[in-house]
Order: structure tokens, then sequence, then C-alpha cells
């Protein structure tokens, strides 16, 4: 496949909270030139600090600048897309439509935006320091050049997974969008037992910190799965066998289950909001 392609053309964020900052952050760590990256930002703090930092502009509201803009990426909450839009719609008709936000269809991106050429992103928070996961769908529209381009432009935020059909993206948004909510709320917990076991938070924290990253580091380097990895750490009448025993006696796998059901569905609701299902 060719990937010499260029995202040769001016990018617009419409909100440039968290999740936007580490794409702006990524592009310009790229060599993206920054006079050519547009953020739409009402927050004047926030405004400010994506000025200083990136050395991007930044400006409260929509404008016919967004006119140049070949790529629009949509980095609003979901709850405010259609407020948002608005201001922007008479200058996005010709852009490529990137968007962010979770739930939100490419139908209502199209019907906002004028424009049926978009792409869904999912990221995660590690995309602040280029570890991210991202999935991705593309509307049959879009072309395999513009699947490029934003593949480019994702690229330095980490890992990148295409996904063929737009719902699948409720199911990546549950697991590796939210995910990394769970793994943090995993060390909360190991973090939490150290401490009541009689280490300090400090050595609780590394502790847990390393350990959820070596276990990471050894599932991706290995080629077997994570049950069998985990049988090699339980021996028999030991005590990590003691320990998933209690796990599996209160249900925490099913729990754990039901959580990336309720946050998939939770996508799904935002989405029917906006007419999907
Ligand atoms: N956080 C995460 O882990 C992930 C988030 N996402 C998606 O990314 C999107 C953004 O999330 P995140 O970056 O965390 O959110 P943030 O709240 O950090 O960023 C959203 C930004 O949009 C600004 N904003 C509000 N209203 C408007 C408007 N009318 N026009 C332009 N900008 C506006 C907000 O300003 P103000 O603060 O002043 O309201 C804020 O700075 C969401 O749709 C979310 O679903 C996707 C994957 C992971
Ligand atoms: O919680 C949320 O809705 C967003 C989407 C995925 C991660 N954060």
């Amino acid at each position: 496949m060719n990937r010499s392609t260029s995202l040769n053309t001016t990018i617009a964020f419409i909100g440039g909270g968290n999740m936007a900052s580490a794409i702006i952050g990524g592009l310009v760590r790229a060599g993206h030139p920054a006079s050519t990256i547009l953020v739409v930002e009402p927050s004047p703090e926030q405004a400010l600090r994506l000025r200083s930092q990136f050395g991007v502009q930044a400006d409260a509201a929509a404008g016919p600048a967004l006119g140049a803009a070949g790529l629009i990426v949509w980095a609003v909450k979901p709850q405010v897309f259609e407020a948002a839009a608005a201001p922007c719609a008479p200058y996005a008709s010709q852009a490529l439509q990137l968007s962010i936000m979770a739930g939100i269809p490419c139908a209502a991106i199209e019907k906002a935006s004028g424009s049926a050429r978009v792409v869904r992103a999912m990221p995660n928070t590690p995309a602040l320091i280029g570890q991210g996961m991202s999935g991705l769908y593309a509307r049959p529209a879009v072309t395999l050049d513009e699947r490029l381009q934003v593949e480019q432009m994702l690229a330095p935020t980490g890992q990148l997974l295409w996904v063929e059909q737009e719902a699948q993206l409720d199911a990546v948004t549950a697991l590796s969008g939210s995910g990394p909510a769970y793994v943090f709320y995993l060390l909360e917990a190991m973090i939490q037992a150290g401490v009541e076991l009689g280490l300090s938070a400090e050595q609780s924290r590394q502790l847990a910190q390393q350990t959820v990253a070596g276990a990471a580091a050894l599932s991706a380097q290995s080629s077997e799965t994570p049950e069998v990895l985990r049988q090699r750490v339980t021996s028999k009448g030991g005590t990590t066998h003691a320990a998933i025993s209690t796990l599996e006696a209160r249900g925490v796998k099913l729990a754990f289950v039901r959580a990336l059901h309720a946050a998939a569905e939770r996508a799904a609701e935002l989405g029917a909001e906006f007419g999907k299902n």
C-alpha cells in the first residue's frame, strides 16, 4: 500500500480539550506546521494554552478561516455537538470530516457538516504519550488517500485499527476508548490494598504501576493467551490462587464484562439521540 500521502492541508479542530490536545501535540511533534492548525475553542484559558504550547491559531468561535481547512476534526463532547456544529456548517462542507466523539454517527456528522466524507476515530488518553489505541471507521465516500491522511495524522498517537462496521465503534469505545479508566481503577485497588497491608502509598504505587506495565508488555510480546499467562503465575495452593478464587467468588470478571456492555450501551444511546438506531 502506498503510504507516501501527505497531510498538506489546513486542519481545523472543533473543541481543543484533552483529546484534541493529544492529537495536536502528535501532529506538531511529527513536523506538521502549527501555522496550518486552527482550533475553535470557547474557553479563553484553554485557547491560550493551545496557542502558547503548540503555536496554533485558536479562536473562540467558528469563522471564514474554517473554510480553508481540508480536514475538520470534531473533538467536542457528544452532548454539545449540535450547538458546536451550527456555526461551523457554512464553512465545513468541502472538508474531510474526522470525528473522535463517542457515539455520534457518521450520518449526523454528514447532516451537520454537509460532507459525506466522514471518518470516525475512537482514541484513548495514552495518546498523550504516543501509546494510544484508536479504532477507525470510514464511510464508503472516503477515498483510500483520505484514509491514509487520517492514518498519517493519528500515527503519532499510537496504534490504529480499522473496523468494517460503524456499530463496532461502540465496542471499541467500551474496550479501548474507556479502557484506560479500568486500568487506573485496578491500580487504585492495588495501591489501596498495598497500603492496607503495610506499604507506603509511594511504594504501593511503584509496585502496582510496574506490575501492570510489565504484565501488559509480557502479554504483548507473548504468543500465549492472557489465561495461560495467568495460570503461569498461579501456583497450586499458593497466594495467587487465593486471590483469584476471591475474585471469582465475588463475580469480578463478570462485573467487568457487564461494565463494558454498559459502556457500549451508553455509546449506542448517545448515537440514538442523533437518530442512529
Ligand atoms: N477523554 C477521553 O478519554 C476520550 C474522549 N473521546 C471523545 O473526545 C471528545 C472530547 O473529549 P475530551 O477531549 O475528553 O473533552 P474536553 O472537555 O477536554 O474537550 C472538549 C472541548 O470542547 C470545548 N467546547 C465546548 N463547547 C464547544 C463549542 N461549542 N465549540 C467548540 N468547542 C467547544 C470545551 O470547552 P469548555 O471546557 O469550555 O466546555 C473543551 O475544551 C468527546 O466527544 C469524547 O467522547 C474519545 C476517546 C477518549
Ligand atoms: O467517557 C467517555 O464518554 C469518553 C469516550 C471514551 C472515553 N471517554
